[in-house]
């Protein structure tokens, strides 16, 4: 094991120094769309101001026979596209597939310089992380790539939950991890057949209320335990942690629901897998006016963030200033991106 000295040392001579800080940058629909597909890699140029990070996917969801068609679809689109000030990340394939070197490769060499950030599957423990860091250290020399490709984790098997923690403290390329919950059932041998969201199965029922009295029934969050557990890895760790995917395109309803939950726990994102899912993430993930407004008015109040005050009957300290912060600094670096969003929180300011 290297020295802890040795954390922020590049991976390879000629390598880019490694961030010390993971940047924040606004990430609250991660977009996925398959490169290889034709009718997706047209639309492509004109979702990429509407959203935050574009993802081209090469792994699950594209078929064994288009995984070439989809990583050089991927290569053009890079090199011909004007992303703005849109982020460009990419999913590559499972480290134990045949496919993953060739991505790496690939993909650094001939389009290092736009990739912000690599998505990594089906990771297990720090060893993964370690074999791709040094692998996009060594690709990044050869390419002359100026700054390190971060990358992201995809939580999705039992081994890597038991293990977030050091996955999340691996390297300092880690960016984030986002929940990968339709492997994550499988790995888990969970009984389920979807990508994400809540089942009716699983529920609790009221106390029995006397003869023939019906008893209500609360559906529960399958995922709670996992995303709490995920967002204090990232958060120990100074990374980002994001809900991942909804797969009942249509029930865009039960979608924010679940993007809710991850927002208010803590995520600063989700992936969008289908057009009609980026204005959800946009309006989940983006603090409300009305919230940005109360956190500004709370910070005023408290003057140097310490001791204690009443605002419209609730008692604010330290503790809630903290949390004050937090909103408002979202608020502050999503405004900077979002016009629309900045109109919205000046306005609300006022009222
Ligand atoms: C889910 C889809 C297969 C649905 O596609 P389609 O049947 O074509 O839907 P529509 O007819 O409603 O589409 C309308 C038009 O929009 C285009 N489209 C659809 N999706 C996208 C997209 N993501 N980006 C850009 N454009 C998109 C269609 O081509 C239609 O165009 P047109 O005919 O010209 O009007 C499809 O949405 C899809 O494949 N989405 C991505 C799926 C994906 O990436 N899955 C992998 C991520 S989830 C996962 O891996 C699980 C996770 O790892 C875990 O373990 O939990
Ligand atoms: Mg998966």
């Amino acid at each position: 094991m290297r020295s802890p000295k040795d954390f922020f040392r590049p991976l390879a001579v000629g390598a880019p120094a490694p961030v010390r800080e993971v940047p924040f940058r606004p990430s609250r629909m991660i977009h996925f769309f398959d490169p290889g597909n034709e009718k997706m890699a047209a639309k492509v140029p004109a979702i990429a101001p509407t959203v935050d990070v574009l993802l081209g996917n090469l792994e699950d969801a594209v078929a064994a026979d288009r995984k070439e068609a989809a990583r050089s679809g991927l290569v053009s689109i890079a090199r011909t596209t004007d992303f703005g000030d849109t982020q460009l990340w990419t999913r590559v394939n499972s480290l134990d597939s045949p496919w993953v070197l060739d991505d790496l490769v690939t993909l650094v060499t001939e389009i290092g310089d736009k990739l912000d950030v690599i998505m990594v599957p089906k990771v297990e423990g720090a060893e993964d992380i370690h074999y791709v860091d040094r692998l996009l250290a060594q690709l990044e020399a050869k390419a002359g790539v100026q700054r390190p490709i971060l990358v992201h984790a995809i939580l999705e098997t039992a081994t890597g939950v038991a293990n977030v923690e050091e996955i999340a403290g691996a390297s300092p390329r880690m960016q984030g991890i986002s929940l990968g919950p339709a492997d994550l059932a499988a790995s888990r041998r969970m009984k389920t057949t979807r990508v994400g969201g809540g089942h009716p199965g699983y529920l609790v029922r009221e106390d029995p209320r006397g003869e023939d009295q019906p008893r209500a029934t609360y559906q529960q969050d399958l995922w709670h335990y996992t995303i709490a557990r995920m967002v204090d890895a990232c958060a120990a760790h100074g990374i980002l942690p994001y809900y991942g995917p909804f797969g009942d395109i249509r029930d865009t309803v039960a979608c924010e629901d679940q993007f809710r939950n991850a927002f208010l726990l803590g995520c600063v994102g989700a992936w969008s897998l289908h057009p009609v899912q980026i204005d959800i993430a946009k309006k989940v993930f983006s603090p409300a006016p009305a919230d940005v407004a109360w956190a500004r008015k709370v910070i005023a109040a408290m003057g140097d963030g310490t001791g204690a005050v009443m605002i419209d009957g609730k008692m604010q300290d330290d503790a809630t200033y903290k949390q004050c912060q937090v909103v408002a600094r979202l608020a502050d670096e999503l405004a900077a991106r979002d016009p629309e969003l900045a109109d919205a929180y000046a306005a609300a300011e006022k009222e």
